[in-house]
């Protein structure tokens, strides 16, 4: 799918803006806080989903400059080409309230958006994925596996409910020794629907990396290996009932030192995604350049696996992600990124400079300006 029109009215610092995108590569320029992750921001909320920097609705009305409250009559259009025809969406925010109007339907909310506008988002934040601990890694796989796989989302929603019910009744049994009789039936659940995320992840990751390990190879050009690799706090077991009978074995060895903490130790709730370059860990030992390179090489896989699922590829936001990247790096986004529309913001007109084909834009207090080659 790509962009035709975007347009936004009292969207942030956006007054009245318009833009007619290529369908391959767009640059969005300017010096810091002009306006040009407001344009991304605003592309975004297409998808239907919240403000990817954690933003809460009430905050994106334009803040008129005079009285210093909300302006009304905030608009967002989206003129899009999908599924073989033209469409086009508007969504209005109102006192934190969204409603749609998609090709001419109406609706009093923002929800009836999911699954028109496909997009995949990478912006600073992201770079945590591979700073930080597992749990952001977990929900990388999670996030994908469940646009994937629509029955994977249940199975996950259970088994944290099953997790708690069973950390709530371990922290009793400490005070009542004769409730660790009802452990068991928390355990074959636990250990069944753990399992099958187990197993979901592992096919997911064999799937993605390839992808990962391409794009990547591609950014470094060549130069640099990277590798993702599925890391389960329980060892063996590659069948379901495998891995099931490993879980029930190892909920029960831990027991005594679960319920102390009240807290349970084994299970896809701690595993992790290790990502390696050259044979190392990315988290400890990574540069800066090669730990944003990695999490765009994760986020642009994901718009591959997007692409096989719904037939089409989604627009590829890309927020402030030159900086740290070398000019080899910086070359692959501009010029090497085929088949599918994208948005790159940066700040430097050198930047700017090494783009081959394409639009740019660059963006000045608010004001948007195509500009030629
Ligand atoms: N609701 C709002 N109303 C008016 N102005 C806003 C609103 N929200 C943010 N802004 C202004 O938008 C500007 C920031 O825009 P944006 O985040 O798009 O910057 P940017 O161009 O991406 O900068 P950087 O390169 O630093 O990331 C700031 O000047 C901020 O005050």
């Amino acid at each position: 799918m790509f962009v035709i029109r975007f347009a936004a009215r009292n969207f942030r610092n956006l007054e009245e803006e318009e833009i007619f995108p290529c369908e391959e590569v767009n640059v969005i320029y300017g010096n810091n806080a002009q306006g040009k992750t407001n344009l991304l921001e605003g592309m975004w909320l297409f998808t239907g989903g919240h403000s990817f920097r954690g933003a809460k609705d009430a905050e994106l009305p334009r803040i008129d400059p005079d009285t210093g409250k909300n302006m009304s009559g905030t608009a967002l259009a989206m003129d899009f080409f999908s599924e073989e025809r033209e469409q086009s969406a508007v969504l209005q925010i109102e006192n934190g309230r969204r409603s749609t109007d998609i090709n001419g339907v109406k609706k009093d909310a923002g929800t009836p958006l999911v699954g028109k506008v496909r997009a995949v988002i990478f912006s600073p934040e992201h770079l945590l994925l591979v700073k930080e601990g597992p749990a952001r890694r977990r929900n990388y796989l999670d996030t994908a596996l469940c646009q994937l796989k629509p029955s994977y989302a249940p199975v996950l929603t259970a088994y944290r409910r099953a997790l708690m019910q069973r950390n709530a009744l371990l922290k009793d049994i400490s005070k009542s020794a004769q409730l660790s009789d009802t452990l068991a039936v928390w355990d074959a659940r636990i250990a069944r629907l753990g399992a099958q995320v187990i197993k979901e992840r592992i096919s997911f990751t064999d799937r993605v990396a390839p992808k990962i390990a391409g794009i990547y190879e591609g950014i470094s050009r060549g130069r640099e290996k990277l590798s993702v690799r599925y890391s389960p706090s329980l060892k063996g077991g590659d069948t379901l009932d495998g891995i099931e009978e490993l879980f029930l074995r190892e909920l029960s060895r831990t027991v005594s030192s679960d319920a102390r903490t009240g807290f349970t130790s084994v299970g896809p709730h701690r595993d992790d995604l290790e990502i390696e370059i050259d044979g190392i860990s990315a988290r400890s030992y990574g540069s800066q350049g090669q730990q944003r390179s990695s999490v765009l090489a994760m986020k642009l896989a994901e718009a591959q696996i997007l692409t096989e699922l719904s037939g089409e590829p989604p627009i590829v936001l890309l927020d402030d992600v030159m900086s740290e990247l070398d000019r080899g790096r910086q070359d692959y986004l501009l010029n090497h990124l085929k088949g599918q529309q994208v948005f790159i913001t940066c700040c430097s007109p050198d930047t700017v400079e090494l783009m081959e084909n394409g639009m740019r834009f660059r963006v000045e207090c608010g004001a948007v300006y195509p500009e030629e080659f």
